[in-house]
């Protein structure tokens, strides 16, 4: 920070330090008189004097006050003017009430600060109105301290200090486990099904929405909000979902580690002081009570793990998982639900854009590429993971990556690579314990290691996150069954029956539990975080499409030559040159031939790509097992889409009949 508490000798790390001048012995203790400058031998304690008489003081002249970068809207204001002493007020008002047991008293006692660090800095909620009655439980008269928006060191501090597992990296990353689960528990979700959802929800067979009452989640908040008060400290962080700001919704996160908090706040968009200081209300509360379980006993709860969200109370409840990603994509669950009630459509999807300003989606489920390929050194990144697409183009809904670490290599993944560094989150790395180099290769933790960083820490994101209307539509699929094209362009019907299909091999790992790869399918390539029936995602996503000119595009970025086991993944430099054609526009006039079974449109050469591979029959020594597979994917994508076949796709039956009729034909 500075030079301001300069060298007297006693606190030696200035520049001249005994080594460098070649001084031997211990630098001589001098207990007064500091200006004495003349005939010193000893430069070193020639400097100017410490502007501190006590350790103290002079600890205290270490951290200078945090000043907002620009003056406080409307504090200098002729209207609204607001004091500071009310604005904290209002501050410690709205955390007590989402700290408050709705049970018992109105809100826990509030002190702002770490209780390691008594005294300085510290503010008590002497405004907060509290009544002790006969009924008053013990928990009531215990303080609650709250860390609220602590900046990237000051929670490096926290999780070395307080949470066993946490350990600064070589790279300056910050690496951390996320205990007994490493991957989302989706089976584990409830949604409180009530007059609010029972109508806008999607329930029922296929549905990720497994139901719960509004008491049973009012007894697992209250399970968590107890066990919250109950520890010496939380943290609360107050930020944003989506860089369009008209559709901006404010979240608070209100969680019991330090590493939940530094991973939401590269995740979520991080609000200015501005923004801070008039955050007022949440629009949705997080309780991350991640360490404590759930009540086995508790009605509908089936394991130890319960993330419960209630869209009506506009809370989210985490008891017995860990796992960070539940956070990110349990408030993706919310947006899903949210945005397409304002007419804009939320997406499973990586995002990014051209010198020339045409955008590209990516979407595809866990593992597929997403993050990987978003992330492009010759294009503008505007997000990895989470759109919107409304009148007004796309937006990211995140203010981060989540990108995945197994095998990363400085070669092939270099953007991912350089991101990992001082204010990231490596989670379930192994590590040298004494150079605390990483082994990407490494997965005895689990194979779903991760990285979560700022968007910024990608050298050319696009910041503000937000593109125009997309020009491609890019489906991903990592098949294991090694049958489907490198690439094929899709008609609107197409791309549509695709994405409704959702297909891919789940890679292993990101879903707890899930250890090899297997055939998935997972409508809108989410199934796990949409709310809605798919069709109504599908039904904006090919009125959008057709509104805006965008082509689609399916890229394997699985198998080839043989099924996971005999054949190999396709090289992603072979990949990337696909996307390369795809971004250019060459290969919307490339020749095309079209294949049997999934009649899909392969193109017949690509730069950069040995055009053997475009077709997959070509690869595969065994003709006859290549046929054989086909057929038995073919048969799979048929099945999964039987439950669709009953229903309409947005307002033109004619698209339905179409989309019904693009799938495989044999
Ligand atoms: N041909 C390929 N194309 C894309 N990725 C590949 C390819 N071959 C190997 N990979 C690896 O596959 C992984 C793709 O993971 P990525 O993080 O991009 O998934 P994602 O779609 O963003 O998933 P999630 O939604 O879980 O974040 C990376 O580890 C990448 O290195
Ligand atoms: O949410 C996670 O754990 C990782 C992720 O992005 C996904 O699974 O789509
Ligand atoms: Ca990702
Ligand atoms: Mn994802």
């Amino acid at each position: 920070m500075d030079n301001k508490a300069p060298d007297n000798g006693e606190f030696s790390f200035a520049s001249n330090t005994p080594r460098s001048t070649g001084r031997k012995g211990l630098p001589k203790i001098q207990t007064q008189d500091h200006n004495k400058k003349a005939n010193d031998v000893c430069h070193d304690d020639s400097g100017t004097p410490v502007k501190a008489k006590t350790i103290d003081e002079l600890h205290s002249l270490q951290r200078k006050k945090s000043a907002p970068t620009t003056p406080i809207k409307g504090a200098q204001g002729a209207f609204n003017a607001i004091s500071e002493e009310e604005r904290q007020k209002q501050q410690l008002q709205s955390i007590s009430t989402s700290l408050a047991s709705l049970m018992r008293e109105t809100g826990p006692k509030l002190v702002k600060g770490d209780p390691a660090r008594k005294g300085e800095g510290q503010q008590i909620a002497h405004h907060h109105h509290y009544t002790p009655t006969i009924s008053a439980s013990d928990s009531s008269l215990k303080f609650t301290h709250y860390l609220h928006n602590l900046s990237p060191a000051e929670l490096y501090e926290q999780a070395i200090k307080s949470e066993k597992g946490s350990f600064i990296a070589s790279s300056g990353a910050l690496a951390t486990l996320s205990g007994a689960k490493t991957g989302r528990s989706p089976r584990d979700k409830r949604v409180v099904r009530d007059e609010t959802t029972e109508d806008d929800l999607w329930w029922g067979k296929g549905s990720p929405n497994i139901e719960m009452d509004e008491h049973t989640f009012m007894v697992n908040r209250e399970r968590a909000v107890d066990y919250l008060n109950s520890l010496d400290k939380v943290f609360i962080n107050d930020q944003f979902l989506n860089w369009d700001p008209e559709h901006r919704i404010k979240v608070r996160i209100v969680s019991a580690r330090a590493y939940h908090s530094l991973f939401m706040h590269n995740m979520c968009i991080r609000p200015t002081p501005e923004e801070l200081e008039n955050f007022g209300t949440p629009d949705f509360t997080i309780y991350n009570a991640g360490q404590f379980p759930c009540n086995r006993y508790t009605h509908y709860m089936t394991s130890s793990t319960s993330i419960d969200i209630n869209l009506a109370r506009k809370e989210m409840v985490i008891l017995g998982t860990q796992y960070a990603g539940e956070m990110k994509k349990g408030l993706f669950g919310v947006m899903h639900y949210l945005m397409p009630k304002r007419q804009i459509l939320s997406l499973h999807s990586g995002c990014n854009m051209g010198k020339d300003g045409d955008v590209a989606l990516f979407f595809g489920l866990s593992g597929t590429g997403k993050t990987t390929l978003s992330t492009d050194h010759n294009r503008y990144l505007i997000g990895d993971d989470e759109h919107c697409w409304s009148e007004n183009g796309v937006s990211n809904i995140e203010g981060g990556c989540y990108a995945k670490c197994i095998d990363l290599s400085r070669e092939k993944e270099p953007d991912i690579w350089n991101a990992i560094k001082f204010g990231t989150v490596l989670e379930n790395v192994v590590f040298d314990e004494h150079t605390r180099e990483v082994d990407y290769m490494d997965s005895s933790v689990t194979e779903n290691t991760r990285a979560a960083y700022p968007i910024e820490y990608i050298p050319n994101a696009k910041i503000p996150c937000v593109g125009p209307h997309p020009k491609n539509i890019i489906l991903l699929a990592c098949d294991a069954f090694g049958v489907l094209p490198p690439v094929s362009k899709l008609s609107l019907a197409q791309t549509m029956y695709h994405f409704i299909s959702g297909y891919t091999a789940l890679v292993a790992g990101t879903e707890d539990g899930i250890k090899e790869p297997q055939a998935t399918f997972s409508a809108c390539f989410g199934a796990a975080f949409i709310m809605m029936h798919p069709t109504r995602y599908a039904a904006m996503l090919s009125e959008k499409m057709q509104k805006h000119g965008a082509t689609g595009w399916l890229v394997n970025t699985g198998w080839s030559g043989g099924s996971y086991g005999s054949g190999k993944r396709i090289k992603l430099a072979y990949t990337r040159r696909i996307i390369d054609a795809i971004h250019s526009g060459s290969l919307l006039n490339a020749s095309y031939k079209k294949t049997e079974v999934f009649g899909l449109e392969i193109p017949t050469e690509i730069e950069g790509v040995p055009s053997e591979i475009l077709d997959p029959v070509n690869t595969w020594t065994d003709k006859n097992a290549y046929k054989d597979t086909q057929l038995k994917l073919a048969g799979l994508f048929k099945n999964n889409f039987a439950v669709f076949t009953n229903y309409k796709i947005g307002k033109n039956s004619m698209l339905t009949e179409e989309i019904l009729a693009a799938g495989p034909n044999y």
